[in-house]
């Protein structure tokens, strides 16, 4: 599988709408990818909290018709990013959507863990309630077959060990995480974005924002971690499109012969009583 992760500036100084174009554009500059991924928040930014109500949208909004026929045109599946999403009762969610190579919806998530303290995304949206997979046919070890399990989480979601071996248990071979991570914990975010890579023995594409909105400089340094947790693509802290081969097969090999998913222990005891204090 080709994946091209692109790692899209979000300045203040672009509008939405422009960006919106100029992102259309790339993604169909992508033809010859099975699958591009896009950041978390990118039409607005992740952190610019005043524009969230002006720019939510519905999943057949401007955002996502857009990036269907990007799709399309390129004939890649894509991972859009993740887009203010407006639900019929009126709710806002951060939510990703994934597009076939038709430009059809296949699949959506609406971000389970809010960033801000009970303030920003945490005040404003509704947290998601699914743990969501999507199949990728025609992609990956299972190609001319039934293809790759993607699992899909978004930014903060990523300090969360737990949602991403829920998602290893629902089949992910391939983790795809779009982020707006400011630039101030980037350690946390390359850290982070390997161990998941390690503990799951599965493909991470952790696709970040660049430039700076709300006052805040996003991070940048997306990345393409295989299962055994080697960065094989690291883009630096500019708009960057980073491309690399990913042979998915090495997801069940490097289970295989080094079985530590095979080795959990499920249902582990609770703490005998008065262990803290001993
Ligand atoms: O966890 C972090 O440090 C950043 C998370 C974040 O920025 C987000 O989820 O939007």
């Amino acid at each position: 599988m080709r994946a091209s992760l692109l790692q899209i500036a979000v300045n203040e100084d672009e509008t939405v709408g422009a960006r919106r174009e100029r992102v259309a554009s790339l993604v169909r500059e992508q033809a010859g990818s099975d699958l591009v991924v896009l950041p978390e928040l990118w039409p607005t930014g992740a952190f610019a909290y005043d524009l969230f109500e002006e720019y939510a949208e519905t999943l057949d909004g401007p955002t996502v018709t857009a990036m269907a026929a990007a799709a399309a045109e390129a004939s890649v599946w894509l991972h859009a990013g993740s887009v203010v999403e407006r639900a019929p009762d009126g709710t806002l969610y951060n939510t990703s959507v994934v597009l076939g190579p038709d430009g059809g919806l296949r699949s959506s998530y609406r971000k389970i863990h809010r960033f801000g303290f009970d303030k920003g995304e945490a005040a404003m949206m509704g947290g998601g309630e699914e743990i969501v997979t999507v199949r990728l046919p025609g992609t990956g070890a299972g190609t001319g077959t039934d293809g790759t399990v993607a699992g899909l989480a978004t930014c903060y979601d990523l300090r969360f060990p737990e949602q991403f071996r829920q998602l290893t248990d629902a089949g992910a071979e391939l983790l795809v995480i779009p982020a707006g991570w400011p630039a101030r914990r980037r350690e946390h975010w390359t850290l982070l974005a390997r161990a998941r890579a390690v503990e799951n023995q599965a493909y991470v594409l952790a696709c970040c924002s660049a430039g700076t909105h709300g006052g805040v400089e996003q991070a940048g340094h997306s990345r393409i971690i295989d299962p055994w947790g080697e960065v094989i693509a690291e883009a630096g802290e500019d708009e960057q499109i980073l491309t690399a081969d990913l042979d998915l097969s090495r997801v069940a090999k490097t289970r295989a012969d080094f079985p530590v998913l095979r080795d959990r222990v499920l249902g582990l005891p609770d703490p005998r009583p008065g262990a803290r204090d001993a």
